[in-house]
């Protein structure tokens, strides 16, 4: 079984993102040993990029705070490497497709897998332009997150179907950041997709309290956020580590 499916087998798994290089690379390797620690089943690490168009201003500003830090993908390479060192937990990277393209899917994989990357969330690849990269995920044994969202309408089944590790099930429409309400239909996108496959499937985009969390996980199989972690290592800057610790704890108990 996929490392990341594996992740799913003892309960709703609780996945964080935060920005590598935020505010610079010691900062997020400490963040994600924090995250590990206290409970987060798969982190999601972000590489920044100029033109993050699903990214809300949080995550954006994240991104820029990580560019101020100087960083790149080689050091967010670093980053992975020497968190390696103090946790296994899986960790997926959420990019832009034109970074591994410019960086070279072949090579870019297989670092990815050298370093224990076990998989990629794509945001802006459409599913037509998958075989591009699949053959270097496929080579080097990384999963490719498919997205669905409410707008994915008759393309579900073959989303579902091509899925492997977890899917990623958007939310709402529009760019990442924290919402009060979610859509009544999404507990049917989730029957509808489990129709298809058995890869687990999580829910991402707008979730911040442990409430959400809990109401959500009824039927999402894990919980994905972002924003709320990312306002935590802008409040925080390098010294964000416990605070983020102590909110993965908060949230991976209400979805227990
Ligand atoms: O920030 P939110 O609303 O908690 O959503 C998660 C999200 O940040 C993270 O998964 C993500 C960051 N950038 C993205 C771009 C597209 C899809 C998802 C993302």
């Amino acid at each position: 079984m996929s490392k990341l499916s594996a992740a799913f087998t003892s309960g709703k798994a609780f996945i964080p993102f935060i920005v590598a290089g935020d505010p610079d690379k010691d900062s997020t390797v400490n963040n994600i040993v924090a995250m590990a620690n206290a409970g987060a089943d798969i982190i999601e690490l972000g590489i920044p990029f100029s033109d993050p168009v699903a990214d809300g201003p949080v995550i954006q500003a994240g991104d820029l705070r990580a560019f101020a830090g100087g960083i790149s993908v080689d050091g967010i390479f670093d980053i992975v490497a020497t968190a390696r060192k103090q946790t296994a937990r899986p960790i997926v990277f959420l990019t832009y497709a034109n970074i591994p393209f410019k960086y070279g899917y072949d090579k870019f994989c297989k670092r990815c897998s050298e370093l224990g990357v076990a998989g990629l969330v794509i945001p802006d690849l459409p599913y037509e332009e998958q075989d591009e990269i699949r053959p270097f995920t496929k080579k080097y044994g990384l999963d490719l997150i498919m997205l669905i969202t409410l707008n994915s309408g008759d393309r579900v089944a073959k989303l579902a179907e091509s899925a492997e590790g977890f899917i990623y099930v958007v939310s709402s429409e529009g760019i990442t950041g924290e919402r009060d309400e979610f859509d009544q239909r999404l507990a049917g996108l989730f029957a509808e997709i489990k129709a298809h496959t058995n890869v687990p499937a999580a829910l991402g985009f707008g979730i911040h309290t442990p409430q959400q969390a809990r109401d959500l996980s009824r039927f999402a199989d894990g919980i994905i956020v972002g924003s709320a972690i990312v306002e935590l290592a802008a409040q925080y800057g390098s010294k964000a580590a416990p605070e983020i610790g102590k909110y993965t704890a908060a949230m991976k108990a209400a979805i227990k």
